[in-house]
């Protein structure tokens, strides 16, 4: 019978099945964060238990660390016990960390890849929604809660019922200036956030395809904003290429065996999904988000909506809240809103591909005088070093950004790195709810691209026409 993706992976890891179907899935690789991971630890230790493989785990801090001065350590007392207390762990269990001050240290769905640690035909896991970035290397990767970390931590295994599948099928070309992040946005305009509920997404299409890893990165990373716990790519010759020589990618006879088995990692020509999505790539243009939710995009020509057009009261009332805590009106052209900060940076949008491409708009320019802050954060210390060697960050500077050390940063503001109460961002990151830049802050999302020329012009602006 024609197998999916999603089958194929699901079955190479099933370790028992069970009457109702839960199956127990083994786990290959395990990623662990600061802020997920304490209460995970301390419940095995309380249950006399110790992590049961350890060389399946890789540990680093993200979303706690300073992107500023850090030699001098973390100054916020909440953040720095989340970090000691990774380092306290990782070094009571020998398991492998970045440290802070460590090269490789960065987000931790830029770092798995990055070293090769999250490879094609993996089961990966972590305790972090974003997790299925990784699905792009066509792995089967998922985010997991604090206690599912515990229990991977202890047996490697977890207990799941399989989703249904679905197929997001992008077929053409991209059309200019319009990238990964522009894609993602618009199929969560289009399926909404709840779209993918129950589902593992399977991006595919001659789009797709197209992407590079760092692309089908950025579609991944935000197949959890669309609801699904898991989005993934079928494995071809740029997710090979991508994987040769990564520290821990297999070499010489094994990589031989590795590749042959990763050619098999895609449907079936016949494969039957639960559901199918068909989009043409020429429909999709710069996105900016204009509401609370990553569902509430538009093209960048677009105007805001009005709540009063739409007729599901639920959706109306929604939209109604969202214009108000984002302090906006119907019918205003999204190209005419003024913004505050930009950040540049996340799981989603920090690869070396995105700080060349919002360099490649921001050199030779200024940021404007309206922006009071434009900063770009790196996704690892590796990508910061690369982007160096590049000169980007001598763009940036000479623009006016700020050029940090990596982490999560303005993401979501565990760190020192913040919008102040009313303030707007142009971020490329992937959430927008309320106060998840900080407290009041007002999040639009966008590319890299779509940010850097946002900072330049102070308010959004269509990167296809900037000049
Ligand atoms: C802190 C962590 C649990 C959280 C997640 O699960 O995604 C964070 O990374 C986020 O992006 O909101
Ligand atoms: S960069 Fe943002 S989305 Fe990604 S793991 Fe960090 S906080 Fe979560």
């Amino acid at each position: 019978m024609p197998q999916t993706l999603y089958d194929k992976l699901w079955d190479a890891h099933v370790v028992h099945q069970g009457p109702d179907g839960t199956c127990l899935l083994y786990i290959d690789r395990h990623l662990v964060h600061e802020v997920t991971s304490p209460q995970a630890f301390e419940g095995l230790e309380l249950a006399g238990r110790k992590p049961w493989r350890i060389s399946a785990n890789l540990a680093v801090a993200d979303h706690n660390v300073p992107t500023t001065a850090r030699s001098e350590g973390i100054q916020d007392p909440v953040s720095r016990l989340q970090v000691d207390t990774l380092d306290k762990n990782c070094d009571t269990w020998g398991i492998t960390e970045f440290r802070m001050n460590d090269r490789r240290q960065g987000i931790v769905h830029v770092i798995g890849p990055e070293q090769g640690a999250t490879l094609p035909g993996m089961t990966v896991v972590c305790g972090d929604s974003h997790t299925s970035t990784h699905g792009a290397m066509g792995a089967l990767a998922f985010g997991i809660g604090t206690s599912e970390v515990e229990h991977v931590l202890a047996t490697q295994t977890l207990l799941m019922k399989k989703s249904r599948s679905m197929l997001v099928r992008v077929e053409g070309e991209l059309p200019f200036g319009c990238t990964a992040k522009d894609l993602i946005l618009y199929v969560i305009g289009r399926i909404g956030t709840a779209g993918g509920t129950g589902y593992a997404i399977e991006f595919g299409g001659s789009a797709v395809r197209a992407l590079s890893m760092e692309g089908r990165m950025t579609v991944c990373n935000m197949a959890i904003e669309a609801g699904a716990r898991s989005g993934m790519v079928a494995v071809d010759q740029t997710t090979i290429d991508y994987f040769r020589g990564r520290p821990y990618a297999p070499e010489g006879a094994l990589w031989d065996q590795a590749v042959e088995y990763w050619r098999t990692l895609h449907s079936d020509p016949d494969a039957v999904f639960d559901r199918v999505v068909e989009i043409d790539a020429a429909d999709i243009e710069p996105q900016v988000s204009w509401g609370t939710s990553p569902e509430m995009v538009a093209a960048v020509g677009a105007r805001v909506p009005d709540p009063a057009a739409e007729a599901d009261d639920v959706r109306r009332k929604g939209m109604e809240r969202a214009l108000q805590y984002m302090d906006l009106k119907a019918g205003t052209p999204l190209s005419e809103i003024a913004i505050d900060k930009v950040f540049i940076g996340s799981c989603t949008n920090a690869r070396i591909e995105d700080l060349r491409a919002a360099a490649a708009v921001a050199r030779g320019r200024r940021v404007a005088s309206n922006v009071r802050l434009a900063m770009v954060v790196p996704g690892s210390g590796l990508v910061k070093e690369q982007a160096e060697q590049e000169g980007l960050d001598r763009i940036f500077l000479e623009a006016g950004f700020e050029w940090r050390e990596p982490g999560c940063s303005m993401c979501l503001a565990m760190n020192a790195d913040r919008l102040e109460p009313g303030e707007r961002c142009a971020s490329t990151s992937n959430r927008n709810f309320e106060g998840r830049q900080g407290q009041g802050g007002r999040t639009h999302l966008v590319s890299p691209a779509m940010a850097a020329a946002a900072a330049v012009a102070g308010h959004f602006v269509d990167v296809r026409t900037f000049q």
